[in-house]
């Protein structure tokens, strides 16, 4: 082992750079310095935009990328520089699913669910046990015999998912699984991953350009852009409060953020001589998230306030609220203090005339 592996964490990534030979032989740097650890038994999402370095990241973690500098590690292995039997069996730990599910067409639901613990030379008899229990754990019972062509999107991903489980990794990789699937499915998919985390205790890694999908299952986040991780941290902690502008424009789209272009486009930085209104953005956290704050403020400091934009919603089992507000610049800080006082977090966005 080397002196970079983390102890105790299922995925360890220790300042992880890669590079390709790109054309006319200049370097890609697809990767630079990424350091994250992942802790047993979490779903750990990294969300970023196309070619930020997902795939790239992910594809270390069964030795599929090899890190140029760095160390990436499962389970204390150092994945980046086994070879041979020892990188078979940090793979034999390492499930993978995958967006367009990677299912053998000539093979029916059991076969292709079969397939790991052939490669792998487990005896006939332990196989058809193995896969008829993991039929059954992905809700496919009656579905053994059938070919993939004869099937729903959400039951591919769920053989794709018995698939990759029959190994009994401790780690679970998902490459967009469910950017392929309508929302309803997706629900189930997610659902069903969420389970055979908690029953399980697998460790997930996924990634994804959906919040949404983060939200509704992981317990903690990393985002990434340009190749290095620009935020990271308990998801919850990351959707109250969000640092990096990347991190807020995944946001928008789900915890109602956004500002309005009304508004936006008249957004000033610096309050301006004269009456004005201060735009805040009001996090709800917690027990919070339902309690009429802004009506008290009204009530008790006679401050009224305009609601511009607004979501509530549940990340985990938490309820967790965004709103964006306007009020007179001249009680902005009162009204803001008033707030915080009651366990709300609030930022001044700027001001408008
Ligand atoms: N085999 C390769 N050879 C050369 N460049 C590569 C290779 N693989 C990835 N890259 C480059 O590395 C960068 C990161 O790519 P990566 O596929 O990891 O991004 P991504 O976030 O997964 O994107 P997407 O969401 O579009 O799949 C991109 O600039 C890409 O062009």
């Amino acid at each position: 082992m080397t002196g970079n592996t983390i102890a105790g964490a299922a995925i360890s990534f220790s300042g992880v750079g890669k590079a390709f030979d790109g054309p006319g032989g200049a370097r890609v740097s697809a990767l630079q310095d990424v350091t994250l650890v992942i802790e047993p038994g979490a779903i750990c999402g990294i969300i970023g935009r196309s070619g930020a370095g997902k795939s790239t990241l992910l594809r270390m973690v069964n030795g599929l990328e090899r890190p140029t500098s760095g160390t990436v590690a499962v389970a204390g292995l150092d994945v980046g520089r086994a070879q041979g039997a020892e990188l078979r069996a940090i793979r034999r730990e390492v499930g993978m699913i995958f967006q367009h599910f990677n299912l053998l067409s000539s093979r029916t639901v059991a076969g292709n669910i079969a397939l790991p613990l052939e490669i792998a030379g487990t005896p006939p008899d332990q196989v058809r046990a193995r896969v008829a229990d993991l039929i059954a754990r992905v809700g496919l019972d009656g579905l053994a015999g059938r070919y993939p062509a004869e099937l729903s999107g959400g039951q591919k991903q769920r053989v794709g998912i018995a698939r990759a489980l029959a190994t009994q990794p401790r780690v679970l990789l998902s490459d967009e699984a469910t950017s392929a699937l309508d929302p309803e499915t997706t629900q189930t998919v997610l659902r069903l991953l969420a389970d055979i985390n908690r029953d399980l205790g697998l460790t997930i890694l996924l990634i994804t350009h959906e919040m949404a999908v983060l939200r509704d299952i992981a317990s903690h986040m990393a985002v990434i852009e340009g190749g290095r991780i620009v935020e990271s941290g308990p998801i919850y902690d990351i959707f109250t409060r969000p640092t990096h502008p990347t991190t807020r424009s995944f946001l928008g789209g789900v915890t109602g953020l956004t500002l309005p272009g009304f508004i936006a486009g008249r957004l000033l930085d610096h309050r301006p001589e004269g009456p004005s209104e201060e735009v805040v953005r009001v996090t709800f956290a917690g027990n919070h998230a339902t309690d009429p704050m802004l009506s008290k403020l009204a009530v008790e400091r006679g401050i009224a306030s305009n609601i511009l934009a607004g979501a509530i919603e549940e990340v985990g089992p938490h309820p967790f609220g965004n709103l964006l507000i306007s009020v007179d610049a001249a009680r902005g800080p009162e009204a803001r203090a008033y707030l915080e006082q009651h366990g709300l977090l609030t930022e001044v966005l700027g001001y408008v005339r």
